[in-house]
């Protein structure tokens, strides 16, 4: 079952008196989620596709009742049923062509901040529209129809359309970008590799829905866990989609780390530039105090405290997700909205000069000397066109790089696990045993 909520025209263009034609599609599945409101339920055979279409003359009359006409002549229910022509409004002339934003898990706490974010332009700018659609279960259905409701009720003008679905051969289709949040939480007694096998196979699923469906070029940031290898399993099973495409999220990460060194450092977090997180979002991860930056400065000309920062500062960042949970009693929502928010600013918005960002991507022909076939965070740039270039000046240490080994052999470990999902063959675990997520103390 998939349904759809048009809300495309529901807030600030309800005020509009001047309808512009309006020609959509609606298949049964449209009719269910109609079925779900209060409106008078439809009968139509299954399957049936009803198209109306509504030329701008016949609808000066205000809005209400045109949406009573519109129902009456067409069968089709109000404003559910309306699209408005951008380019027909003073305001929303100049606004670019919608874009397409699928989001899993969006019955989840993360999404529950993020979708705010997304749909008030913050992440993609004041004149960029966006249709959002939206992947829950039938655990979730009731949900995600709550989570509609809301964003209907912010009159959100950017906010064209929500499409809610639990297929996500429907929710993907045409997507642009791709924020893939659903993951099953690893519970008490199951082990490392029971979550990957679980969780891999939601992404392996996914990935091949985005490869039937969603935009060619359609841009994939995976949060749920264990990122990673999620991401590899996902970009496996989509080979039509290029690799270099898929993240995994570890600007959380990023911002925790400069969070740390700007306290330590007393100053404010505006400060520390050139912040990477190299390897996996896990207690491995390495943050990299030796190529960041403070006040322009090397982190080490700021902080000289090598002991600090060798231990103290490397385990707060890999274990903060870890003490949150045991403050708050939940997983981090909304600084991991915030930093979903960035991940997709840094590939839409040109890098600040001489600084990067750290994201989870694809390894083939890195610089770095980073076994080939994983995703691992690495230093990027963009030009803001949603593509990426790896930094290249960059330094090692041999403390550096005995971190990342060790963060290295952790993912290929993971990719071994989940060799059946990827088409690599029999999975094979032998996980190192301190390996955990951020969240898992
Ligand atoms: N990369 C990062 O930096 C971070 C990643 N995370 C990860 O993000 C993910 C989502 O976190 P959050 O939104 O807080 O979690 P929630 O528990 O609030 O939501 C997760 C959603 O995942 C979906 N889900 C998919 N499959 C299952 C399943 N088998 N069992 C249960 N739920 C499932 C559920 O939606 P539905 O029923 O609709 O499928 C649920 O709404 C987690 O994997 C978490 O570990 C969290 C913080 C930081
Ligand atoms: O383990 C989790 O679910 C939480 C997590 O990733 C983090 O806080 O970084």
């Amino acid at each position: 079952m998939a349904v759809v909520a048009e809300l495309s025209s529901s807030s600030s263009y309800i005020k509009s008196t001047r309808l512009h034609t309006s020609q959509l599609s609606i298949s049964s599945t449209h009719l269910s989620y109609l079925r779900r409101q209060t409106f008078r339920p439809v009968t139509r055979p299954r399957d049936a596709t009803i198209t109306c279409s509504v030329a701008s003359d016949q609808v000066q009359a205000p809005i209400a009742v045109q949406a009573a006409e519109f129902k009456s002549k067409n069968d089709c229910y109000g404003v559910f049923c309306l699209t408005y022509d951008l380019k027909a409004e003073e305001e929303t002339k100049s606004w670019k062509k919608t874009i397409n934003i699928a989001v899993s898990g969006a019955a989840g706490m993360i999404s529950n901040h993020l979708l705010f974010k997304l749909a008030s332009g913050e992440v993609f700018g004041a004149d960029q529209p966006i249709a959002l659609k939206l992947l829950g279960s039938e655990r979730s259905f009731e949900a995600l129809e709550g989570v509609a409701m809301e964003l209907e009720d912010s009159l959100f003008p950017l906010l064209r359309e929500v499409k809610i679905g639990i297929n996500p051969y429907e929710v993907f289709q045409d997507a642009d970008w791709a924020l893939l949040i659903g993951a099953k939480p690893r519970g008490p007694g199951m082990e490392r590799a029971g979550l990957l096998d679980i969780n891999g196979q939601i992404f392996a699923e996914q990935g091949k829905a985005l490869n039937a469906v969603a935009s060619p070029n359609v841009k994939v940031i995976v949060v749920g866990n264990p990122c990673n290898t999620n991401a590899l399993i996902c970009l496996k099973n989509a080979p039509k989609i290029p690799a270099k495409n898929f993240h995994a999220l570890t600007r959380l990460d990023e911002n925790r780390a400069k969070c740390q060194l700007a306290l330590k450092a007393g100053v404010f977090y505006d400060k520390v530039s050139n912040m990477t997180i190299w390897g996996n979002h896990s207690t491995t991860q390495v943050p990299d105090f030796l190529n960041a930056r403070i006040n322009g400065s090397t982190v080490k000309e700021v902080i000289k405290d090598q002991k600090w920062l060798e231990a103290e500062f490397t385990e707060k960042v890999q274990q903060r997700g870890g003490l949150l949970i045991k403050k708050w009693g939940r997983s981090s929502a909304a600084s991991t909205a915030v930093s979903i928010a960035d991940a997709i600013k840094s590939l839409v918005t040109p890098t600040p000069e001489g600084d990067w960002f750290s994201t989870g991507v694809y390894t083939t022909g890195n610089p770095y000397g980073i076994a080939e076939d994983l995703v691992f965070s690495m230093p990027c740039r963009s030009n803001g066109d949603g593509d990426y270039e790896l930094v290249k000046d960059i330094i090692f240490d041999d403390y550096l790089q005995k971190r990342i080994t060790k963060t290295e052999a952790e993912l290929l470990a993971e990719k071994r696990c989940v060799a059946h999902l990827t088409g690599e063959g029999v999975a094979f675990c032998d996980l190192p045993e301190d390996t955990m997520l951020p969240g898992e103390m």
